[in-house]
């Protein structure tokens, strides 16, 4: 397998109005550290050689360098502040990158990415030059039209994770397009430059901490992992 550069964009730039916590969710604690350590530390541990582009707002600047103070090695970490929305602070990560570079984007807010699910994208990507983690969908689930409701087949539907992950040629191109709302994450900004997004396996494990339960959830599967209460790694 050939090996290329590594940077992985960890969007944390958000608010976090759906958590209704006075501390943005990314900097919630979760089993003795805040939620973005876990994921930082998932990166890190990933590749020797991934470099970091952290993406937060810049009221949080000072908090992540003592955050950063707790890694040993320290890999290789650049702060950047975030945007308006996670499009334009996937935008202000993109402008550290440069050619020839396997790109991974990741919510900051997905703490427990593996090892495996990195290692899975970034051999996908440089296969494929896109790598979209996916799982099915477990519920049933309706269209809403107006005053009307149907069922649709679920087996057409995906839910989509982070990291996704491209190549720098095919990521660095689309994010010159100006911004549209329907760009909720990188597949669809590609997509719009005409390009097929290749999906991968994710993981049930991989949740996105949006609201109060997540944490809960989050913070049983890391001591479940860890096989201790606290789980910290
Ligand atoms: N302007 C923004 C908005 C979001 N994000 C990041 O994108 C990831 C996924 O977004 P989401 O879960 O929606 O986070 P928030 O926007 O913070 O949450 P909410 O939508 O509840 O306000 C998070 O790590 C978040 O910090 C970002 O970097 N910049
Ligand atoms: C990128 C993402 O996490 C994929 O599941 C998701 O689209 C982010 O969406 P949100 O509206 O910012 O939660």
């Amino acid at each position: 397998m050939q090996q290329r550069k590594k940077t992985a964009i960890i969007v944390a730039g958000g608010s976090g109005t759906r958590m209704k916590s006075a501390v943005p969710k990314q900097f919630m604690d979760l089993a003795g550290r805040p939620v973005l350590y876990h994921t930082i530390r998932a990166f890190a541990d990933a590749y020797t050689d991934m470099e970091v582009v952290l993406v937060v707002p810049e009221a949080h600047f000072n908090e992540v360098r003592g955050l950063l103070a707790d890694f040993t090695p320290l890999p290789t970490i650049t702060l950047v502040k975030g945007g308006e929305t996670r499009f334009h602070s996937v935008r202000n990560g993109l402008q550290q990158v440069t050619v020839d570079t396997v790109v991974f984007v990741h919510d900051g807010v997905r703490p427990l990415v593996s090892t495996t699910l990195i290692h899975t994208c970034y051999e996908a990507a440089l296969q494929y030059g896109s790598a979209i983690p996916v799982i099915d969908m477990k519920d049933s689930i309706r269209e809403i039209t107006g005053e009307k409701n149907a069922a649709v087949d679920r087996d057409r539907y995906k839910i989509i994770q982070t990291p996704q992950t491209f190549l720098s040629d095919l990521i660095l191109p689309a994010f010159d397009l100006p911004y549209n709302p329907l760009f909720t994450d990188e597949a669809t900004v590609v997509e719009h430059l005409g390009h097929t997004v290749h999906l991968v396996p994710g993981e049930e494990a991989n949740i996105k901490i949006t609201r109060p339960l997540d944490l809960t959830i989050a913070a049983a599967l890391l001591a479940d992992r860890s096989g201790e209460p606290s789980g910290i790694r």
